[in-house]
């Protein structure tokens, strides 16, 4: 029988109790299962807080102070969700004795940083992974105390190989997929940490924040499952950000092409890479609600490749602060040949990723994520581009996007589903620097003034959706 891959997330793991509901999710399934846990809600940005303030101390004792009232905190944590999920003394005692180990582990990370004033980028990885090991190790206590037979298994045992990129790794399935389904086999509920793998010498790479989503699918895709279960606390994937739009309807199908855009333009919902092992070996996703227990295991959302072209055209509409926009201006640059190969060559040389290109006859638009807007700016100024008699960068924009199949079709309706969007953006008053449509067959987006985001965001949504 092919496994289920069922991962959840910080959405489901707020409070000691929370646990709980887990455990009643996982003997709904009655069958063998593979989990992919992630740490307690807001433990990974404490953890990043910690590193970041050992850093700005560089070794002092105040940060030496400040990172040992944080393991302090996170261990009084531990022993709360312990008491509230484990009530065997003797298994109680036990879990807190294998929790201390990983703790003092933890500590010794932190107190390491401190001594050399210095955090090198796979201590940094090992660090953040710290939230994902205790939650994995927790939770496969937890159901054992149960009844359950679980282990856990964590992806340096099971081989669960990366590229070896620190803070934003991808699987190698070459190497991971025949050792992992090997070391997956077999019945019971294995346990597996998410958010990382580990490089060729067993060093933990982070698959960058957010990343248990994609940690799941990798193993989904290395198993060859029958589905990717992903428990959240929202009905499935929904027409936009429910923080920012009141009453987003709940989507109950997409296929991989749009789930994969939605979350490459922010959707916060999946990883944006959450959807690349998956793609070509059909293995669908399936999002299901945690605080919806009268549902079952009837999903809200399934992720699949059939492509299905709605009455309405739209699937859902989103939005992303990551991005700014790098210009080069030059009388003929946009009909100079071999301007953009260099310029392309220089970011690539500084780990610059283009997320998008837009020329005119006088401007090259580049749009770079915002945190690598810097770095790219100062790499092409150094470079000298003939041609180029100025660059610029605007980092206050943002992106809002529109994604469904058929949004670029031919058809009377397609077609006019970008100048919709951008004409109910403009109607609402929001400034739009940019529009683009055609690059990918199921999204167009325009980049607005990154005060006009929310406006922007509710005003598409309205137009597509109703207010
Ligand atoms: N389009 C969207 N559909 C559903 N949820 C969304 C969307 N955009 C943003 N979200 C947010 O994503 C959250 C779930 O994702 P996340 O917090 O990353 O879960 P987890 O921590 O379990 O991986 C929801 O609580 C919701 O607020
Ligand atoms: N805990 C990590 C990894 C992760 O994927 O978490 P979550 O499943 O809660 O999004 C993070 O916060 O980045």
């Amino acid at each position: 029988m092919k496994k289920i891959v069922v991962k959840f997330g910080g959405s489901n793991l707020r409070r000691p109790q929370d646990i709980d509901r887990i455990v009643n999710v996982v003997q709904t399934y009655k069958r063998p299962l593979v989990l992919v846990v992630s740490a307690f809600f807001g433990v990974t940005n404490e953890l990043v807080a910690c590193v970041q303030a050992a850093k700005e101390g560089a070794g002092t004792a105040a940060a030496l102070a400040e990172s040992q009232s944080y393991t302090l905190a996170l261990r009084a944590l531990k022993k709360q969700i312990v008491a509230a999920n484990i009530s065997d003394p003797a298994q109680r005692a036990r879990t807190e004795a294998a929790l201390a180990v990983r703790l003092d582990q933890l500590d010794r990370y932190l107190t390491g940083i401190h001594c050399i004033g210095a955090v090198p980028s796979f201590v940094n990885d090992a660090i953040l992974s710290y939230g994902e090991r205790l939650s994995s190790l927790l939770l496969t206590e937890v159901l054992q105390s149960r009844g359950i037979a679980a282990r856990e298994a964590l992806p340096e045992e099971i081989g669960l190989i990366t590229d070896g990129v620190f803070g934003n790794a991808a699987c190698d399935f070459e190497l991971s997929a025949a050792k992992v389904a090997k070391a997956l086999a077999g019945d019971g509920v294995i346990v597996v940490p998410g958010f990382y793998g580990v490089d060729q010498n067993g060093k933990t790479t982070l698959f960058g924040r957010g990343g248990s989503d994609y940690s799941a699918a990798s193993i989904a895709a290395c198993l060859g499952a029958e589905s990717l279960d992903v428990w959240k606390d929202v009905d499935g994937f929904l027409s936009a950000d429910p923080g920012t739009v009141s009453a987003p309807r709940s989507i109950a199908q997409l296929n991989y092409l749009e789930a994969a855009e939605l979350s490459y333009f922010g959707a916060k919902i999946l990883h944006p890479r959450t959807v690349e092992p998956l793609f070509d070996r059909d293995i669908p996703i399936r999002i299901l609600n945690i605080t919806r227990p009268e549902r079952g295991l009837q999903p809200y959302t399934i992720i699949d490749d059939q492509r299905r072209v709605t009455h309405d055209v739209v699937k859902s509409v989103t939005s992303t602060e990551d991005v700014a926009i790098l210009k080069l201006h030059g009388p003929g640059v946009g009909f100079k040949p071999g301007i953009l190969a260099q310029v392309t060559n220089t970011l690539d040389q500084h780990g610059i990723n283009i997320k998008s290109v837009l020329t005119a006859q006088t401007a090259i638009n580049l749009l770079v994520a915002r945190d690598q807007l810097d770095a790219a700016y100062a790499a092409l100024v150094e470079h000298h581009l003939a041609g180029v008699v100025e660059v610029s960068r605007n980092a206050a924009v943002a992106i809002v996007a529109v994604v469904g199949d058929g949004v670029l079709d031919a058809s009377d309706v397609g077609s006019a589903i970008a100048s919709r969007a951008l004409s109910a953006a403009l109607a609402g008053g929001v400034r739009v620097c940019l529009a683009a449509a055609g690059a990918s067959e199921v999204a167009a987006y325009m980049l607005v003034h990154e005060e006009d985001r929310k406006l922007a965001l509710q005003a598409v949504h309205a137009e597509f959706f109703g207010a």
